[in-house]
């Protein structure tokens, strides 16, 4: 059980490093990260109905997934093929930046089709829906939020903390 225990924690460790490591180095993942905290940040603002903030959940970590696996192909096409160009190295990144731009492009529709409407409540009148924490929708969409930015706080914590073992390449 402790052996099982160990095990677990070592897996989560290697893919934190994985995050933390395309945090550090890419620079599209960085704005993805700033673009999905403004967009949750918005999203409690406005106070949208749960529905659409599972939506925004949904495309906005999509998007963080893909980027992650596209820098796992980008770093193994550069280990097998070196400093050589070759169409097939071509075609695999290209693939999958490819992928990650469809994901960008559901998550800027699921924008659209979720703010575009309180958006222009509030540009218009300055209305805004009212956060009662004792609204089911807000209270679970405040506890989301929260466990985000803990996340979030964590992520930063664990890129800053020094390495006990320097990562190969430029990590
Ligand atoms: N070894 C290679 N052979 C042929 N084309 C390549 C090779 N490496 C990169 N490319 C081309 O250059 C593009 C950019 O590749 P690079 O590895 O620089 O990614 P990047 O600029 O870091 O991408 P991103 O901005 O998405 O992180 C690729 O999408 C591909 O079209």
């Amino acid at each position: 059980m402790r052996n099982e225990w160990q095990r677990l924690k070592r897996s989560l460790g290697h893919a934190t490093r994985g995050i933390c490591y395309t945090v550090k180095t890419q620079r599209n993942m960085q704005i993805h990260v700033v673009m999905a905290l403004l967009v949750l940040f918005l999203g409690w603002f406005l106070a949208v109905p749960k529905g659409d903030v599972l939506l925004v959940f949904f495309s906005v970590f999509l998007v963080l997934i893909l980027e992650t696996v596209n820098t796992a192909i980008e770093k193994t096409v550069d280990l097998v093929v070196g400093e050589k160009r070759h169409p097939l190295a071509k075609v695999a990144k290209d693939a999958a930046a490819g992928a990650v731009l469809f994901a960008a492009i559901l998550s800027i529709l699921v924008g659209v089709y979720v703010f575009f409407e309180p958006l222009w409540q509030f540009i218009q009148n300055g209305e805004r829906r009212m956060i009662h924490i004792r609204d089911r929708d807000s209270a679970a969409f405040f506890l989301t939020v929260a466990g985000m930015c803990i996340f979030v706080l964590w992520l930063v914590a664990q890129i800053f903390r020094p390495e006990k073992r320097r990562m190969t390449d430029d990590g």
